[in-house]
């Protein structure tokens, strides 16, 4: 592959919106709001502007009312506070289509991975037919009548996709089922439960484990992913990044802890790689949970790990 001669094709004036995604709701462990203000404390945003960026910073869940939450009883059947991932996620939709339809670049900072309902499908409205790249240890399919955790996180692919959706907690019947089975692709799974292996293989979707990273090598997965949900290199690609990808060994401040994860530079040479494709539209960094670190130097490592794949997605070393 070469380098585009056009580099971020669908932002060609280099400006982005940094979202602030400090939402917990999807999951049952405190500190992933804390990822953001982390990643912001890290330089975030300079680090982008030196690369030439113009950043722009936005805070959908700023007036966000968690209290309220707390007092109503918010569960429909297994799923654990439907509600409040509704309210969360729809505002942050509302952010990342608003940011795309005025040309910038989304990047969303979590948060858990639930918050990827409301990124998917706001890049979705502006690029209907984008793709979409989803790194992580986990493939988050279940439906709600598959999950054993109840835990929201573990579900956003399916409520796009629409999957068992007579299933869904009414608040979430909101979302669009912007998402087919041939336009997402995964790298780095290798903790997924029983029922979503049976939809993986039912959709024949693009699942590619740490096994195949092992056996054919990074490159030539990013490779094989891009090819099958983008053949032809032009649809938009969203870059959907769970930290937990990486292996705890260098992110450890995160609440799905896989070990035999991707190296550090396997994992930020997958952001280098799509940037390179010249068509990355979207990026989500979710599931940095600082309060889970046991010491300084595991925040340092998970936060630095975050800082990186951003910058390498917004071009720091090839473009
Ligand atoms: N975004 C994540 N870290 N998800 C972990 C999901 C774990 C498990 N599969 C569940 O559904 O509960
Ligand atoms: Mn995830
Ligand atoms: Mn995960």
């Amino acid at each position: 592959m070469t380098v585009s001669d056009m580099p971020y094709k669908f932002y060609p004036n280099k400006s982005a919106t940094i979202i602030s995604a400090p939402f917990s709701g999807g999951q049952d462990k405190p500190g992933v709001e804390h990822g953001p203000s982390h990643l912001l404390a890290a330089n975030l945003q300079s680090e982008l502007e030196s690369l030439g960026w113009d950043i722009s910073l936005d805070d959908p869940l700023k007036n966000f009312d968690y209290q309220e939450y707390s007092k109503i009883k918010d569960v429909y059947k297994n799923c654990k506070k439907p509600k409040l991932v509704s309210d969360a996620t729809n505002k942050i939709y509302n952010s990342v289509k608003n940011a795309a339809l005025s040309n910038n670049f989304p990047i969303t900072i979590g948060g858990d991975h639930s918050i990827a309902i409301g990124t998917v499908a706001g890049v979705f409205h502006k690029y209907p037919d984008s793709c979409l790249l989803w790194i992580d240890a986990h493939a988050d399919i279940n439906t709600p009548l598959t999950t054993s955790s109840g835990n929201l996180h573990g579900c956003p692919i399916s409520f796009l996709m629409g999957l068992d959706s007579h299933s869904y907690p009414p608040h979430l019947k909101w979302i669009p089922k912007c998402l087919s089975p041939g336009r997402i692709a995964y790298i780095g799974l290798r903790d997924v439960d029983d029922g979503e292996k049976k939809i993986l293989r039912e959709l024949n979707i693009a699942a590619y484990s740490m096994y195949h990273v092992d056996k054919y090598g990074i490159n030539n997965v990013v490779q094989m992913a891009l090819r099958k949900i983008n053949p032809h290199n032009d649809r938009p690609i969203h870059l959907s990044y769970d930290v937990d990808a990486i292996d705890p060994l260098y992110v450890p401040a995160t609440g799905t802890p896989v070990r035999g994860g991707l190296t550090l530079r396997e994992g930020l040479f997958i952001a280098e790689a799509v940037a390179e494709t010249g068509n990355l539209a979207a990026l989500d960094i979710v599931e940095v949970n600082p309060s889970l670190a046991r010491n300084d130097v595991n925040v340092i490592d998970t936060v630095g790990a975050g800082l990186a794949i951003a910058k390498c997605a917004f071009g720091d070393t090839i473009v």
